[in-house]
Parts: structure tokens; C-alpha cells; sequence
């Protein structure tokens, strides 16, 4: 699409030509490569004009002066100042203001006759095995004569079995000092150690360790560059394997220079097509079917760059999911060439519809990624025998035999691609020549990709929103590689985003692996470009990564082969049939070994139409299968209800394909079942053979799903650590918390134990406390009746209380009480000897009252001694109590102090006896609590010494 101009501009005087092509007619009557170069070629431009460019570094003098000779040599410019090519000036020169607005290249229109509504080299027009290609048609003049043997010798060696990308920088000369030095013995570049240590210079990288590759490049001259970086990729493409060549780099750094070259320094593309019909020329044993076509990716839109511009516009090329990962790209023109004539005509016409313009950075900058694609078609010559099969064949169609079932073999894309007009385009790898007599067919697609540069924004808004799309798609190639790169390195499967962008969807099945791949990383060496130069040096290192694994697409002719195993089969049968039809009269005649011979060679019979019964079906199989994967089940997909009609329809379509291949499928199940069961009057060893296939088949599927279950097993290994590991984890927490509690439980049962044996201890000690009370009581003693006193008023110690009966059971307990409550009432001590479990034989009972109506009293007023033992009897046993749970003190003592007491008794038994010594008394009077009044330390105070 033209821009159109804006009305400032308009009013401008139109001081600039438009770089474009030169027209046809200056073209057409030239058909050496020198005039296709000089035709793809960039307007040269010169020193006056670039000088004030950013990144425009000055061109060697070598470089300037065969630009200059190629500019004198193109279409001569006339000298008018309306002609006169401006300078583009930067942006500091007052920008977007003084420089008129360069129009992207138009697109056709200039020369009506480049762009034919339709082309009689368009394949959907041609008979394809009209147009055939082999050494016999090659001309001479349009081979390369770089090829000899030697090369080609060593070529064939390698092709197809390089694994890895291979990757190539291309230094673009200059006149100022270069920031890289590159070394071209061992293949690497660093940057200047100088320049990376002046952050005013550099790209704020300090490093400056070498990057290594496969070729490291320098200089003007074009031929080096193809045969290092292109040449084996050319010849695998001849071979059968789909190859690709790309220039990648920042804008102005020399890919379309790489890609496409000049009139004196042709460049990758012309080159190869110099090598393609070099080596049809030495392979007199193949013939050659040639398409090409030419698009070009500009702001996410795919142009036909071979298409009448009218269709080309309202049906811009749509990328579709092939089988096998394909892509189909329609609708896309594929022409027919035959010789290089034709090549350099439709190159000249893609060329002239790309879109160039002049940036701040290019006079001629590509504004769009272009794809020149070739697609090989071949198969061994025939040798005549199968001339009258040519007639069978249809020139746009398949062969009409019909196969076993007869069924229609579907072509190899699946399916056929409506194109523009209704006419039906076959999708790239759709092979139109066929495979016929035996001869296989080999299909490979060469593509030649100068991609546009990346670059900064410019002062132009159309420029600018160009450069934001190359930018983004550069960027999502860079993602893609890196991924890839990524998943090669580490075994990964991570999720590739090739639908981010048009580039990289196209490239996908090339990056995926299929193809051999050859980029050229233009750098400009420039200081000013070091940023820009590293990231390119990047990009290069990370593509190297990428993992290759280029197939050879080959089509057998199964058709052919299966009409030979037919013939072969009902030969055999009849053969059988004879043999059969005379045994009961031969075998009369055949000794006992020579009816098992004969068994053996019927059988052998057998066995033969056995097998190629199978290998017609396995033939249809793998024809199945080359041909799209369609007989294959596959689990329904997801429909993108995003898509284009048009793709939905092919989406159908394809769907449609596929049920009719497994409807075959199925039928070619059903026959192969059929030929399996044993026939009833089968032998032994055929039985034993069968037997040993199927243990075999057995073994296999074996081998298969031990293998299945071990890749399923690694991440369920995986899964099973993580738990084991958390459980163990929680185990030994449990195992220290049980043995925390063990050590508890432990020094529980000690302490219970300890207390066991208190009780034992004390109880002992109660029984003999008993057994001493009784021991007293039973002297009869009036202990409590304080006779010494007459039977009243208050004891002192001068008069001290008489024993009484039972009076010593009272004493111990208020010597007991009084003892407790000085350790505490919670102790064990007081509630052994609590009030409420002594509650017949209180303290009080020392001053009850005599005329109690107490039965049990012995009308002294107190208790009778056997009536406080009983009581004292009854108490539950220490070792039937409930055991307390608070652990007392180990001071406890519930010793007697049983002199004392002695002492205390009989003192009291003599009322005259001598007065018990202070301490004593004291102590006894506490210890008995003498009621409230006698107990108070007043009361005491008065009855001591001082009454004595
Ligand atoms: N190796 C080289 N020797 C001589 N001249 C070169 C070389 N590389 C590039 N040039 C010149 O530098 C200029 C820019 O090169 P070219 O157009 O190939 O860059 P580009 O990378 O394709 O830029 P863009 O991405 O903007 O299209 C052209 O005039 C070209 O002739």
C-alpha cells in the first residue's frame, strides 16, 4: 500500500527520487545474473549524501568505489534538481522539517506489465511434467562453475547432518575505527578492550570476553560469504532437506547487501540459484520440478510479492496448521521456473513490490522481512518404460489408479488449498510431481530470508510505526530462539511462542528442526552501534544452541509397489493351486521325504503371499502416513473459533480428509484381520510360527511399556521423595515428642512410687502411734481429768493437767495439728490429720464438756479410750486413701516425740509432782492448744516464771 502523502509535505517541493527499482525495460533485454544483481540492488549512495547519517559509517574505499560503479552502470538519473537524490538528514539537522517524506517503494503500478493478473509459470497452471528440469535442459551460462567435484565430494558428506544451527558474522567495513576485533583463525570477536572500558564509547558492557562461532567475516567481496555460510545449505536443499539461510542485524549493517548484493558483488540469493542448476547439471541421474514464490512480512500483514497487486491486497497470504507441523501459506503464487532467466524475472518482480524506504540510518532500508522461497521437487529419470503411466496421470492431479481398496490415495499436503480465483493452489510441500514407476519423489524447500533491521525510532511516524513492528517481531524471534535454545540445553519441552508473531509462525517448522539453518549476524563495527552490535553478538551465541534435525521428505511411489506385490501374490496363488490340484496323484508317487519337501515348499508358498499381503497394507500404511498423518487417530483439537473463515473452512476440510483416511484405515484393518486367522488344516510349524510372532509382538509391546512406565515412573519417583521426605520429617518430631513423654511418664511412676513408699512410711508409723496410744491408755492414767487442779480451772504450769484416759491420743494429735498448720494446710500432713477426718477425736474433746449425754463417754465427760482407738481404727488405711496429686515436701516428719510426751504423761500423773521444766511446758502448752485463751501468748506470758 502507497502512503499517502501528508498535505505539509505535498506543498514541499518534492526534492527527493524514490528509490525503486529500475524499470522493466531496462531489465528485461539483460539476462545475465550481472543485471539481476544490479537490479536487486540497493541505490548506491553516495559519500556526500550518507555522511551525516547515524550508523551510515563511511564505506571502505574498496566498497565506495564499486558502489559508485555500480550506481554509473544502473539506469542513468537525469540531471534535472527535481531528480536529485536529497540527503537524509539526521535528526540534530532539523529532522522530519527539512527532509521531505521518503514514500515507501510503490508498490507496482510503475511497470503494469511486471504484474500479470495471471502467469503461465504459475503452477496451478502448468502440466508439471512438462516443466521438468534436468542436466539435458540446464544452460550452460547459468551454472556456477565454483562447484567441482572436490567440493561437491566433501559437501554430500555433511549435508543433512549437522545438528546444530550454523552461525556467522559479518563485520560490514568501515572507514572509522572499528569497537570489534575479530579473529578469523579461531572464529572469534570480542570488543575492544579499550572501547569497553569508556562508558562514553561503549554500550555500558564491560565485557569483553570473546564470542566464538562458525565463521567470523569480513569485507566486501560476496562469493566468500556464500560458499562459507550458504553453499552446503544450497546442496542440502538439492538433496532432499529443507534448508534456510537468514540474515540477521541491526539496520544498515549489510543483510539485504548479504542477501541480495550488487551488480559487481551478487549476493547469497542469485548465487544460489547459480548452484541449483550447477547441480541439476552434474545429476544427470534425476529430473527436477522448480517453484518459487516471494512474499514479505510487513507490519504483521503477509504480502504475495508475486500476486497482480489488486488480488494481493484484498487477500493478504494467511498461515495455516499443515500436517506434520507444516504451515500452509495461502493463498500464495508458486511459479514454475525452468532456467535462471526465469528466476532472476521473478525475483525482479518480488523486488520491486518490496517495501524500501530512506530512514534516518538507510537510504534503501528494508521496512519488511522478505522470504524468497524455492521449492525442489525431484525424482530418478525415467527411463521410458513408464510413458504410458505419464497419460494415466492427470497434470494437476494424482495418479487415477486405484489402490488396493479402492480408495483414492489423498495427496501429501492432505488436502488441496482453494486459492485466490478458485483455483486450486497447493500448499508449500505439496508435491505436484509424482512419484511414478517405483520413482520416489523428494521435496525440499529452500528459503532465503533478509529480514529487516532492528532500529531505533526515526523522525518519521510512518518509519517510526514500521519499526516498532520489526522491532516486536525481531523480539519474539529472539524469545522463540531463546526457548529453543533453552529446551536443547536443559531436555525441556517448554511452551514455544512461534504464534506471537508472522516471522516466527512461518519459521516454525524450520526452527522447530526440520531444516538445516544458516544465519549471517550483520554488525555494523562502528563505536557508535556497540549496543546494538552486542545484542546481534547475543542473539548469534543463543542460536547456536538450537537443535537441528533435518528429514529427508521422500513420497514412494506405493501405487507402483503394490501393483507389483499384487502381481507377485496372484502369481503365487496360482502356483499354489496347480501344486494342490495334483497332490493326491504326485503324492502317491513321492517317497516319505519328498512329501515333507513338498509340504515345506507349500508352505514356503504360503508364507510368501502371506508376507506381501502384509506389505501391501503396510505400503498404504506408511503412504498414510507420509501423506499427513491422516490415517493415524489423533484426539479431536480444540477449533480456534479466532480463526479466519477461511482457515475454519480449511480446518474442515482438513477434518473431513482425515475421517475419509481413517474410514480406509479401517477398511484396511478389516482385510489385514482377515488374512490372519490360521487357514483349519494349518501345520505345526506354521502354527509355531505364528506363535513365536506373537510372543515376539508380546516381547516388544513389553519392551514398550516397561519403557512407558519407567519415563511415567520418574516423576511419580519425584513425588514420592517429596512426600518421604516431609513424612520422615513429621516422624521423627512424633518420635521425640513419645519419647519426651516416655521421660515424663517415667519420672511420673518414680514420683508415684516415692509417694508409695511415703505412705507405706507413714502408715507404719500411724499403726505404732496406735499401738504406744493404747499402750497408755491402757494404763488406766486419768491423763485428761486434771485432777491435780481439782477437776477444774485452767492448767498452768505450776499445775500442769493430770493424764487422763485417752489424754495422750489428744496430745499427739494437737502436737500433730500444731506441726501441720506450721507446714501448711494444703499439705498432705493436714489433711491426713484434718479436723474433718478426726472428728471424733478433736482437741476440743480436752475441754468438752463432762456432763455430755455421749453414750460412748465413761461419764468422765470424755471419750473412752477404746472408743477413740476404734475411731482412730476406723480411719481408712493410708494406702487406701485417694492419692493426692501434689507431691509433698520429703522434711515431712510425722516422727513422735515420744519422750516427750513420756515426760509430759508422767508429769501430769503426780499432781505434785515437780513442774516440768519452761521449755517443755511451753512447748506442751502450744502443742495442746489450751482453747483460745490459752493458747494467746499473753495468757502465757502471765503464767510463766513470774508465777513460778
Ligand atoms: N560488506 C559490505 N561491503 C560494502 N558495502 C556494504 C557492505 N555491507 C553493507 N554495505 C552497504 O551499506 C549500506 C547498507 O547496507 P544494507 O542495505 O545491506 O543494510 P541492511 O542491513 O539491509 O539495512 P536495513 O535493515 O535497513 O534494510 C548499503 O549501501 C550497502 O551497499
Amino acid at each position: 500500500m502507497i502512503p499517502s502523502t501528508p498535505a505539509s509535505s505535498r506543498l514541499r517541493t518534492p526534492l527527493f527520487t524514490p528509490k525503486r527499482m529500475p524499470s522493466t525495460s531496462s531489465l528485461s533485454s539483460t539476462s545475465s545474473l550481472e543485471s539481476l544483481s544490479r537490479a536487486n540492488s540497493k541505490a548506491p549512495s553516495t559519500p556526500l549524501l550518507t555522511a551525516n547519517k547515524k550508523y551510515k559509517a563511511p564505506l571502505s574505499t574498496e566498497a565506495r568505489s564499486k558502489n559508485l560503479k555500480s550506481k554509473s552502470m544502473l539506469a542513468p538519473v537525469p540531471a534535472s534538481p527535481l531528480n536529485l537524490k536529497p540527503g537524509s538528514p539526521t535528526k540534530s539537522n532539523g529532522g522530519n522539517s527539512s527532509r521531505p517524506r521518503t514514500p515507501v517503494t510503490p508498490r507496482r503500478g510503475e511497470s503494469p506489465s511486471l504484474f500479470p493478473a495471471t502467469s503461465e509459470w504459475d503452477v496451478s497452471n502448468v502440466d508439471p511434467e512438462s516443466v521438468l528440469v534436468d542436466f539435458q535442459t540446464v544452460e550452460a551460462g547459468d551454472v556456477s562453475a565454483e562447484i567441482d567435484e572436490a567440493w561437491l565430494k566433501s559437501a554430500q558428506k555433511d549435508l543433512g547432518k549437522d545438528d546444530k544451527v550454523m552461525v556467522s558474522v559479518r563485520i560490514r567495513p568501515s572507514d572509522s575505527t572499528s569497537a570489534w576485533i575479530p579473529n578469523q583463525t579461531d572464529n572469534t570477536i570480542k570488543l575492544d578492550a579499550n572501547l569497553a572500558k569508556n562508558p562514553g564509547v561503549g554500550s555500558g558492557t564491560s565485557s569483553t570476553s570473546p564470542f566464538t562461532f562458525d565463521a567470523i567475516l569480513t569485507g566486501t567481496p560476496n562469493k566468500p560469504i556464500y560458499t562459507t555460510v550458504a553453499r552446503s545449505h544450497v546442496h542440502a536443499a538439492m538433496d532432499g532437506y529443507n534448508a534456510v539461510v537468514f540474515a540477521y542485524g541491526q539496520t544498515a549493517s549489510g543483510k539485504t547487501f548479504t542477501l541480495t548484493g550488487s551488480q559487481d558483488e551478487p549476493g547469497i540469493i542469485p548465487r544460489a540459484m547459480k548452484d541449483v542448476f550447477a547441480c541439476i547439471k552434474r545429476t544427470p541421474s534425476r529430473e527436477y520440478l522448480l517453484r518459487c514464490s516471494y512474499l514479505e512480512i510487513y507490519n504483521e500483514n503477509i504480502h504475495d510479492l508475486l500476486a497482480p497487486p489488486s488480488s494481493a491486497a484484498a487477500n493478504p497470504v494467511q498461515i495455516q496448521g499443515g500436517v506434520n507441523g507444516d504451515v500452509i501459506l495461502a493463498p500464495l503464487r508458486e511459479e514454475v521456473v525452468t532456467s535462471l532467466k526465469g528466476v532472476k524475472e521473478v525475483l525482479k518482480r518480488g523486488d520491486g513490490n518490496r517495501r524500501t524506504a530512506c530512514t534516518d540510518w538507510n537510504d534503501r532500508s528494508s521496512r519488511s522481512h522478505s522470504v524468497f522461497r524455492l521449492v525442489i521437487e525431484s525424482r530418478e529419470r525415467s527411463g521410458g518404460d513408464d510413458d504410458d503411466d505419464d497419460e494415466m496421470q492427470s497434470f494437476s492431479g494424482r495418479s487415477t489408479t486405484p489402490a488396493m481398496n479402492g480408495r483414492q490415495t489423498p495427496g501429501m499436503g492432505g488436502r488441496q488449498t482453494p486459492g485466490m480465483n478458485g483455483r486450486q493452489t497447493p500448499g508449500p510441500g505439496g508435491p505436484r510431481l509424482q512419484a511414478r514407476g517405483g520413482r520416489s519423489v523428494t521435496t525440499s524447500v529452500l528459503s532465503l530470508i533478509d529480514l529487516a533491521g532492528s532500529e531505533k525510532a526515526t523522525s518519521d511516524k510512518e518509519r517510526t510505526r514500521e519499526g516498532k513492528y520489526i522491532n516486536t517481531s525481531l523480539l519474539t524471534l529472539g524469545t522463540v530462539i531463546g526457548t529453543l535454545a533453552d529446551n536443547a540445553g536443559k531436555k525441556k519441552a517448554d511452551h514455544v511462542p512461534f504464534r506471537n508473531s508472522k516471522l516466527t509462525r512461518m519459521l516454525q517448522p524450520s526452527l522447530s528442526g526440520n531444516a538445516r539453518i544458516s544465519v549471517v549476524c550483520t554488525i555494523n563495527p562502528d563505536t557508535s552501534a556497540i549496543g546494538e552490535s552486542m545484542s546481534t553478538l547475543l542473539f548469534a551465541k543463543r542460536i547456536k544452541n538450537v537443535k537441528l534435525n533435518a528429514q529427508k521428505k521422500e513420497v514412494v511411489d506405493t501405487d507402483a509397489l503394490i501393483e507389483r506385490y499384487r502381481k507377485e501374490i496372484e502369481d503365487l496363488k496360482s502356483r499354489l493351486a496347480e501344486r494342490e490340484a495334483d497332490a493326491p496323484v504326485r503324492n502317491r508317487r513321492l517317497s516319505a521325504r519328498e512329501k515333507i519337501d513338498e509340504s515345506k515348499a507349500m508352505q514356503d508358498l504360503n508364507g510368501r503371499i502371506q508376507q506381501l499381503t502384509k506389505l501391501i497394507l503396510t505400503s498404504q500404511s506408511v503412504e498414510d502416513v507420509k501423506e499427513g498423518d491422516l490415517s493415524r487417530p489423533s484426539s479431536p483439537q480444540k477449533v480456534n473459533f479466532d480463526m479466519s473463515p477461511y482457515e475454519l473452512q480449511q480446518e474442515l476440510l482438513a477434518a473431513r480428509t482425515q475421517l475419509e483416511s481413517q474410514a480406509t484405515q479401517i477398511l484396511s484393518l478389516e482385510a489385514a484381520l482377515s488374512t490372519r486367522p490360521l487357514p483349519a488344516d494349518a501345520s505345526d510349524n506354521e502354527k509355531d510360527r505364528m506363535i513365536a510372532e506373537q510372543a515376539k509382538t508380546i516381547r516388544e509391546l513389553e519392551i514398550v511399556v516397561n519403557g512407558y512406565e519407567e519415563n511415567l515412573g520418574e516423576p511419580l519417583r519425584a513425588v514420592r521423595e517429596d512426600v518421604e521426605k516431609e513424612w520422615s520429617g513429621r516422624l521423627e518430631e512424633e518420635i521425640k515428642k513419645r519419647e519426651a513423654k516416655e521421660r515424663w511418664a517415667d519420672e511420673v511412676v518414680k514420683e508415684l512410687e516415692k509417694e508409695k513408699r511415703l505412705r507405706v512410711k507413714m502408715e507404719g508409723e500411724r499403726q505404732a502411734l496406735a499401738a504406744f496410744v493404747s499402750k497408755f491408755d491402757s494404763l488406766g492414767l486419768n491423763l485428761g481429768g486434771m485432777a491435780g487442779n481439782g477437776g477444774a480451772g485452767v492448767p498452768s504450769k505450776l499445775q500442769p493437767p493430770l493424764p487422763s484416759q485417752g489424754g495422750a491420743a489428744a496430745a499427739y494429735a494437737a502436737k500433730q495439728q500444731a506441726r501441720l498448720s506450721a507446714i501448711g494446710n494444703s499439705s498432705f500432713a493436714s489433711y491426713i490429720l484434718s479436723p474433718r477426718r478426726t472428728d471424733n477425736m478433736v482437741l476440743g474433746d480436752l475441754n468438752q464438756d463432762p456432763s455430755s449425754t455421749n453414750p460412748a463417754s465413761n461419764g468422765t465427760g470424755y471419750q473412752a479410750s477404746p472408743m477413740r482407738l476404734d475411731s482412730l481404727k476406723s480411719q481408712p488405711s493410708l494406702m487406701e486413701q485417694v492419692m493426692p496429686e501434689e507431691e509433698f515436701g520429703s522434711e515431712m516428719s510425722f516422727e513422735l516425740d515420744e519422750l516427750e510426751v513420756e515426760h509430759q504423761l508422767l508429769a501430769r500423773s503426780v499432781a505434785e509432782l515437780p513442774v516440768p521444766s519452761l521449755n517443755t511446758a511451753n512447748r506442751w502448752k502450744v502443742a495442746n492448744g489450751f482453747g483460745a485463751g490459752v493458747a494467746g501468748g499473753k495468757e502465757n506470758k502471765e503464767n510463766e516464771p513470774t508465777q513460778a
